[in-house]
């Protein structure tokens, strides 16, 4: 679904990925780690086309994403970032069908499938008792599973999401990572979202894509377990990982 192909982006004189080339595929849902600073949001940017700073190829669904105009590529893919979104007087509901744009006619109206696809969205994060208020009264991982919401309701066959569960309380954050698992498993989606949460990677991923001084090592996760790179990037002097690793294998 998506390819790197020799694709390596920075900023000025430091390159944070140097010549990746993998492959993120249908129904398969990955975790992209790795140290602050790395540059996993820079990747997830450029796929999402918001930087072409960059050498290399991106290519989704077999197409170059420079070629795609802004309405292919809201249809391909969608995009949740990590900024704190408030839109005062929006309801939730408005700004969750702000996904279906993509779709609706050349004036914007919404048809029945559009509210019944809004409504699911809205469904699907919990929030179905939220769908009238407004995001200037919410808390951060309310207003953080409205935004997924929305890129749900989008309905694109590749969703990229910038940190979705670090606004979010843990039985949210499993429950969050399970929904993107059960969208990946069940609709054959391909989803990849960055975490720092080492054991939501472990334990709720098929893959995990890890950002190493401008490598990107993507491996299924018992072979990114067993490759040692997540231990050498991770482990400190007061904390060892090799017993939380082994602990959190399914
Ligand atoms: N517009 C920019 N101009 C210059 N440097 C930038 C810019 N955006 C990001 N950087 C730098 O690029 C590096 C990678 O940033 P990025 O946000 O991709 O990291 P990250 O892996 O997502 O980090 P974190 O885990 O802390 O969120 C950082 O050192 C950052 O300071």
């Amino acid at each position: 679904m998506i390819h790197l192909k020799d694709f390596s982006i920075g900023f000025g004189s430091r390159t944070l990925l140097d010549k990746v080339n993998t492959s993120f595929g249908k129904g398969e849902l990955t975790a992209l780690i790795g140290r602050n600073g790395s540059g996993k949001s820079t990747l997830l940017r450029a796929i999402a086309g918001l930087n072409r700073q960059y050498s290399g190829d991106i290519i989704l669904d077999g197409k170059d994403i420079r070629t795609l105009s802004p309405g292919g590529l809201a249809k391909s893919l969608a995009f949740v970032t990590t900024e704190r979104t408030r839109i005062p007087n929006l309801r939730c509901e408005d700004v969750v069908a702000i996904g279906r744009a993509p779709y609706t006619n050349w004036i914007g109206r919404m048809q029945d499938i559009d509210r019944n696809i809004v409504s699911d969205a809205i469904r699907s994060v919990g929030m179905e008792g939220y769908a009238g208020r407004t995001m200037d009264t919410m808390s951060d991982g309310e207003c953080q599973r409205i935004m997924i919401a929305r890129a749900l309701a989008q309905d694109t066959p590749v969703m990229l999401l910038d940190e979705p569960t670090s606004f979010l309380d843990m039985p949210n954050r499993y429950e969050l990572v399970s929904l993107l698992r059960t969208l990946a498993h069940k609709k054959a989606k391909c989803v990849l979202f960055s975490t720092h949460e080492l054991d939501v990677a472990l334990r709720m991923c098929d893959s995990i894509a890890l950002v190493d001084n401008g490598a990107l090592h993507h491996l299924s996760v018992t072979d990114m377990v067993k490759s040692g790179h997540i231990q050498r990037l991770f482990s400190s002097p007061d904390l060892s990982f090799e017993e939380l690793l082994w602990q959190n294998r399914k």
